[in-house]
């Protein structure tokens, strides 16, 4: 299995900067890249890292996306004096030049493509580069707000010729519009672009009418670009998980990518003068980790925008962390989506529903939409250049975000004798059993005096305590009873106090009774309807051909477990698979992979001891290595999703990050 996370960098891209005047550009300093690389070092990431070199983007490499006249006016500017600079400058927005700039847009171009070769050639699962200038607005015959060559559109368009990637994924977070990677790609269906950006109804940087959710991408391109308008300021966590979980997870999964690209702009973080949002640095540990179980982990970030030097130190080494492998910080406690970011999901899901089977039964657009479309035309004409004003945003704090330490034993099995411990793992055994446990359990335990059973559940219960306490990260599981392993496991988190979320796969209904109290909640998935409507903390889903229903489990992952599962926020994920249940291994990793962002990573896998084929698999992932990527997926069963629907509509007003549509409140 692959593994190493790549750091690009070089000290030469800080040796560049502002040489005269302009409020518009002041903010793009060297010292962007020196507090990065600084905190990378500080947090001891540097050493964990591959250090990969920089190279010069050829020629030939940034003719991929530019014209030849714009690289050859580039070409000029190392020997142009400083008016010349300052002239050349004015032909374009929000952007300056300077005698070495173009020697480190090469630099910062070519970063990208040393990413994109190192991944693709498997000398690295993943990595970061740490470059300036930006990329994201340059386009084919423009420099703009701040970039001069398009990074990442150039990384795509060389990593499908030269390594014969078919279909990429750019996700663009920083919180300006790419509006270069928007235009280089717009009619490419192997290219999907994806990005959110402060928009303010046209109002914002670089307010342009083709930001807009409709803007979906022309000709053999409609559907692979989408563009998520933020239309207030202050978006919080919840905001930017809800779009991740109801627009690009779903979209990106049916779009199954052979390679992930990040324009990883920092500007969408709280403190930031451009975004002015309210997302703290850890939700980047969590839209990183959300993407490493696509195009089997192979994800490549490239940093764009970030200007409040602290949060983006902070949110540089939160991204790296998790390529890494460490465990995502707690999510704490998320409300649900603003108004305004559930309008913009709202619409972006309804402008996409032609061009996604995932989407095709998202609802229409809302109607105040196209009422305020047309006061959007009006409004138009009347738009006026704001002036700058200074954001006073250093003035904002935040606490800093939580220490993430994995623990020394990242996965512990309990397996039946003659089972072999997976590499990687540590085999588990109970060495201080609690005499009482047969009491205990006495509920549970048919025969209180079967001794095996009796020493899988006190290893399982040691288990969770290890877990608990962080001694380790994650557990697999044989048993011969599972859904009395499951009942033993219920139990004990209950008696710690520790919130559990369980997500069964069966096939049958299951004879389970839950406390309504809270500390647990069950999704469980089956090819039954189960009769008894339980409350808020059962959540039975139903699918028509079971578990072996890929995009129907998918679905409810992305679209109701996520959103589920973060907003509760467990101490433990327990993953239970039933004997009877037909869920292909990859979805099954997919889903150990994907519920490793909930509870610091700590998940306990438990299945059948007859299951001995998923021991390798689970455990890979469970390791740490990304889940196997499933394919295109088809259109989920209409009746599944009628299902899904009903279920989202009774549980949205307890679970609002559940919600997909903005009521009709206007
Ligand atoms: C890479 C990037 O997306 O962060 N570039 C942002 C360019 C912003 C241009 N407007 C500046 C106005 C200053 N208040
Ligand atoms: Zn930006």
């Amino acid at each position: 299995m692959q593994t190493g996370t790549a750091l690009i960098y070089d000290e030469e891209m800080t040796k560049y900067k502002l040489l005269w005047v302009d409020p518009a550009c002041k903010i793009e300093v060297p010292e962007r890249l020196t507090v990065s690389h600084e905190a990378l070092v500080k947090n001891g990431l540097v050493d964990r890292c591959v250090s990969v070199p920089v190279r010069e983007a050829t020629d030939a490499d940034i003719l991929l996306v530019h014209s030849e006249e714009y690289l050859e006016a580039v070409k000029k500017t190392p020997f142009m004096t400083l008016e010349d600079l300052m002239e050349f400058t004015q032909q374009y927005g929000d952007v300056y030049f300077h005698p070495n700039i173009y020697h480190c847009a090469k630099l910062a171009a070519g970063a990208a493509l040393q990413l994109v070769d190192n991944v693709m050639t498997g000398k690295v699962r993943n990595g970061m580069a740490l470059v300036r200038p930006p990329g994201h607005h340059s386009m084919r015959s423009a420099a703009n707000g701040f970039c001069v060559f398009n990074n990442v559109s150039i990384a795509a368009q060389y990593a499908k010729q030269k390594h014969g990637v078919e279909r990429v994924l750019i996700v663009d977070w920083d919180v300006h519009h790419g509006q270069g990677v928007q235009y280089c790609f717009e009619d490419d269906p192997s290219v999907l672009y994806f990005s959110w950006h402060r928009y303010e109804h046209q109002k914002f940087w670089p307010q342009l009418r083709e930001s807009d959710y409709d803007c979906v991408g022309k000709a053999k391109g409609a559907g692979f670009n989408i563009n998520v308008p933020w239309n207030k300021v202050g978006m919080q966590n919840t905001d930017y998980l809800s779009v991740f979980f109801h627009v690009l997870l779903p979209v990106a999964y049916e779009f199954c990518p052979d390679l992930v690209l990040v324009c990883a702009g920092f500007d969408a973080a709280i403190g930031d003068p451009e975004g002015e949002m309210c997302a703290t640095p850890d939700i980047f540990a969590h839209l990183t980790h959300l993407l490493m179980n696509l195009a089997d982990g192979k994800v490549c970030a490239v940093l764009e925008g970030g200007y409040n030097l602290t949060s983006l130190a902070q949110s540089v080494c939160q991204t790296f962390q998790t390529l890494l492998g460490d465990p995502t910080p707690l999510p704490v406690n998320l409300d649900g989506p603003c108004q305004s970011a559930l309008e913009s999901v709202h619409c972006v899901r309804s402008a996409q529903k032609p061009y996604w089977s995932c989407l095709k039964h998202a609802a229409d657009l809302p109607t105040f939409e196209l009422s305020t479309k047309r006061i959007k035309v009006v409004e138009e004409e009347e738009r006026t250049e704001k002036v700058e004003e200074e954001k006073n945003t250093e003035e904002i704090v935040w606490p800093d975000p939580p220490k993430r330490v994995s623990p020394c034993v990242r996965t512990a099995v309990v397996l039946p004798d003659g089972v072999d411990c997976p590499d990687g793992c540590k085999r588990f055994t109970d060495l201080h059993p609690d005499p009482l446990l047969g009491k205990k359990l006495e509920n549970i335990l048919k025969d209180s005096n079967d001794s095996d059973a009796l020493s899988t559940l006190s290893s399982l219960t040691a288990l969770i305590e290890k877990m608990e306490t962080n001694k380790i990260c994650n557990g697999l599981v044989l048993v011969r009873d599972v859904s009395m392993a499951m009942m033993c496991v219920v139990q004990h988190a209950a008696s710690l106090n520790k919130r559990a979320l369980i997500v069964c796969v069966a096939n049958e209904a299951i004879p389970i009774d839950l406390t309504d109290d809270g500390k647990t909640i069950m999704v469980h998935f089956s090819s039954k309807e189960s009769e008894e409507q339980k409350g808020k903390y059962y959540i039975p889903v139903c699918l028509k051909k079971g578990c072996s229903d890929t995009s129907g489990i998918m679905q409810a992952v992305l679209g109701l477990v996520l959103p589920l599962g973060y907003q509760y926020n467990p101490d433990l994920v327990l993953l239970v698979r039933m004997p009877d249940c037909r869920i292909s291994e990859s979805v099954w990793q997919q889903l150990i992979g994907i519920l490793q962002g909930l509870a610091q990573e700590h998940t306990l896998v438990l299945m059948q001891e007859n299951e001995k084929a998923s021991v390798t698999p689970s455990a890979s992932t469970l390791l740490g290595n990304p889940a196997p990527r499933l394919g295109p997926l088809q259109g989920p069963q209409s009746d599944d999703v009628e299902a899904l629907e009903r279920l989202r509509q009774k549980l949205q007003s307890d679970w609002t990050l559940l919600q997909t549509t903005a009521p009709d409140s206007r």
